[in-house]
């Protein structure tokens, strides 16, 4: 349908998502079966938790949820009347019913049309669409309707049954449409009641264990809205698609037999495709498979199109529903994201109504001539009998069909019986342009027929608060639902607190663990600090102690060693680091002259063979070479002067026992930096120096 202005300037509408849960059924109540599903209408949330999995609760979020105890009238005046308005405005609506066999989807739709309480939602719209017309003066209306349904992939016209299958056909501006599909023109809402019964009378159903009377087909109920308003001369179109969609469950579910399954296969694929279009659109996919079906071609407008939508996702209470349940509000949740771009349609090129107000009016203007032409043969025929001549050439209308006025006066009264004729054929013309005339005024509907009485201009007013009402509902639903997230979110933050107290405590018993550590740890360094010194007081002593034996030694070496024994050991004597003592090396054989002072053998100088060897040699046996050794080397020793035997302890003088315990006189405290024990210290070192270069 084409549409006025530019597509992209038009705002984005969400689909609007209601989920409506029958009652539980008297089989379920007789079986005992646990209710899963806890509507919340005032949050707009359904939770579904079974008892056997508790704890995987699933919360969904939709524009409005309706328990068992809505009634048809809540669920319409909340949610559909401001969709039907603004149809009656010149926009495109669809409402469609989604969910599981037996789960109220032709109950919504459809209801008990003749109960008051009972009516669904296509009955109510009739009534609010007529009440608009009725109400609204200086317009023309036409309306239309089409019933058609999708049964295994094939388009049914339900108004024309026995029809070959129909086409799905696509025109820029127009989208897509079916043509041939019958519309019946309706002048009230208990025409369009009377379409509506008739089709479903033609509708194809099956019995399934779900539900006695199922619907086996996707139904869609058209209606078209086309106004002109008198004075601005403006025409309108809303359509509205109502869809009654076959039931979603599996089939395994529904005891179906070989053809049922055949069948459902393709309704599955329908709802499939229904499935993935709403999929992509709720992905922004660039994408979106309509072409898979013709249910979702035929949605494609409604689907992410100039159209504004409302999706009716049904389910069970039950928990035998419990899957199907899910997957209902999965879809349901999908749903929510897709954006459609709704227009009013505003001077439409194809729009019935502005053909018929032409043709109308071209009507009219034909029916003006013709009374003119009508009124003058007729004068000319009375005015004729009284001055026939005169009155004759004043006769000069040229548009009346096969009227002439060539003849003479001599033919004078046979013209007349001509004329006359003329005149029946002219009258019978007329009328049936009158009778056109009428035929298409008739199916134009003037718009504000009911004068406005109290009783209406009541209703008008209940109507009006209804819809605020229902407003109201709507928004305090969306502020709950804000102030819901704002909780979660506040939640969020208590959590992330809550966890950084939580990090803040265990850094904290960390940092105490820590600090407990460092404080062990210092304790032992005070430890070791104390037991190092308590070393070092102890080494300081031994070396105080070996200090005062060296300076003994060294005293005694200096004062009662010989000079030359003392240099042959200070030259002989070498400190072996790896056995950390002093020891003597080899006496130097060599002389001042650097020859080797060896012993050399002196051959005269043989030792004497023993009786013994002499005779061990005589017997020649191998043992005598014992005992034979004649090479004797002569080794002069140095012999003392003096022997120890000799020694006599020295009369110590009183003079030299000062001079001793003066150079045996210690500090307490030895400083090993002291200049004294520095003499000491350099003494030895010069002397293992120069035992280490010459060894
Ligand atoms: N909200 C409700 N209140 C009372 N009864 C309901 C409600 N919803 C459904 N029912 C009842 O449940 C039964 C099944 O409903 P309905 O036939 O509308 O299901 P359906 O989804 O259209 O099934 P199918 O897909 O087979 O056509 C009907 O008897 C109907 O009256």
């Amino acid at each position: 349908m084409s549409a006025k202005g530019s597509r992209s300037k038009v705002p984005n509408e969400s689909v609007q998502v209601i989920v409506r849960c029958r009652p539980i059924s008297q089989k379920e109540k007789a079986e005992r079966n646990e209710i899963v599903t806890t509507i919340f209408p005032s949050r707009g949330v359904v939770e579904i938790a079974s008892s056997e999995n508790k704890e995987n609760r699933k919360v969904f979020t939709y524009d409005a949820v309706y328990d068992y105890q809505a009634t048809q009238k809540n669920v319409y005046s909340e949610v559909v009347r401001p969709l039907v308005g603004s149809v009656l405005d010149g926009f495109n609506g669809c409402i469609f019913a989604y969910g599981q066999t037996g789960t109220g989807k032709t109950y919504t739709m459809e209801g008990t049309p003749s109960s008051e309480e009972q009516m669904g939602v296509i009955p109510r719209t009739f009534e609010q669409i007529w009440s608009h017309i009725d109400r609204t003066r200086n317009s023309n209306f036409l309306v239309e309707v089409s019933y058609l349904e999708i049964y295994m992939e094939e388009l049914r016209d339900l108004l024309q049954p026995g029809t070959k299958s129909l086409e799905l056909r696509e025109k820029e501006k127009v989208g897509v449409y079916v043509p041939n599909l019958h519309s019946v023109c309706c002048k009230s809402a208990e025409d369009m009641l009377r379409v509506m019964v008739q089709g479903n009378k033609n509708r194809t159903v099956g019995f399934t264990n779900m539900n006695e009377h199922s619907s086996r087909s996707h139904a869609i109920f058209i209606i078209k809205i086309e106004m002109c308003d008198i004075e601005t001369n403006i025409i309108k179109v809303g359509k509205l698609n109502l869809i009654d969609l076959a039931g979603s469950e599996r089939q395994s579910k529904t005891g179906a037999t070989a053809d049922r399954l055949k069948e459902a296969s393709k309704i599955n694929l329908a709802l499939s495709s229904l499935g993935n279009v709403i999929s992509a659109l709720a992905e922004d996919s660039p994408h979106v498979p309509y072409r898979d079906s013709k249910l979702t071609r035929l949605l494609q407008d409604s689907l992410g199109g100039n159209s504004k939508t409302i999706m009716v996702a049904n389910i069970g209470p039950s928990v035998l529903n419990y899957n199907e349940t899910l997957t209902t509000l999965r879809y349901a949740s999908r749903a929510k994201k897709i954006q459609n771009k709704p227009i009013k349609n505003e001077d439409p090129q194809d729009a019935k109504l502005k053909e018929y107000q032409e043709e109308i009016q071209r009507l009219k203007n034909l029916l003006a001539q013709r009374n003119t032409i009508e009124r003058v043969p007729s004068a000319m025929a009375t005015s004729r009998t009284k001055k026939p001549k005169k009155q004759r050439s004043e006769i000069t209308v040229e548009d009346i069909e096969g009227d002439t006025c060539e003849e003479e006066e001599p033919q004078f009264v046979k013209e007349d019986a001509k004329t006359k004729e003329q005149l029946e054929r002219e009258k019978k013309t007329t009328a049936e342009l009158a009778a056109k005339l009428g035929e298409l005024e008739g199916q134009l509907i003037r718009g504000g027929k009911s004068i406005l009485d109290t009783y209406t201009e009541r209703q008008l007013e209940l109507e009006k608060k209804l819809e605020e009402i229902s407003e109201r509902k709507r928004r305090e639903v969306e502020i709950q639902q804000k102030l819901e997230l704002e909780e979660e979110t506040t939640l969020e933050i208590r959590e992330t607190v809550t966890s950084l107290e939580q990090e803040v405590d265990i850094k904290t018993r960390k940092l105490n663990k820590c600090y407990g550590k460092y404080l062990a740890l210092q304790q032992e360094m005070t430890d070791t600090k104390f037991d190092h010194n308590q070393d070092l007081r102890e080494l300081e002593m031994t070396q105080n102690e070996l200090v005062k034996e060296l300076k003994k030694l060294l005293l005694i070496i200096d004062n009662f060693v010989p000079l030359e024994v003392k240099n042959r050991l200070y030259t002989q004597a070498k400190y072996d680091e790896e056995q950390e003592e002093w020891k003597l090396s080899p006496t130097d054989f060599k002389n001042d002259a650097g020859n080797s002072k060896r012993p050399v053998s002196n051959p005269k100088n043989r030792r004497p063979i023993s009786d013994f060897a002499l005779q061990k040699a005589k017997k020649n046996e191998s043992s005598a070479i014992r005992f034979r050794n004649e090479n004797i080397m002569k080794y002069e020793l140095d012999m003392p002067c003096r022997t120890t035997c000799e020694y006599k302890s020295p009369k110590i003088s009183a003079s030299l026992q000062a001079v001793l315990a003066e150079a045996m006189k210690t500090e307490d405290d030895i400083d090993i930096g002291s200049t004294n024990r520095q003499s000491l210290r350099s003494r030895l070192d010069r002397i293992i120096d120069a035992n280490t270069k010459r060894g």
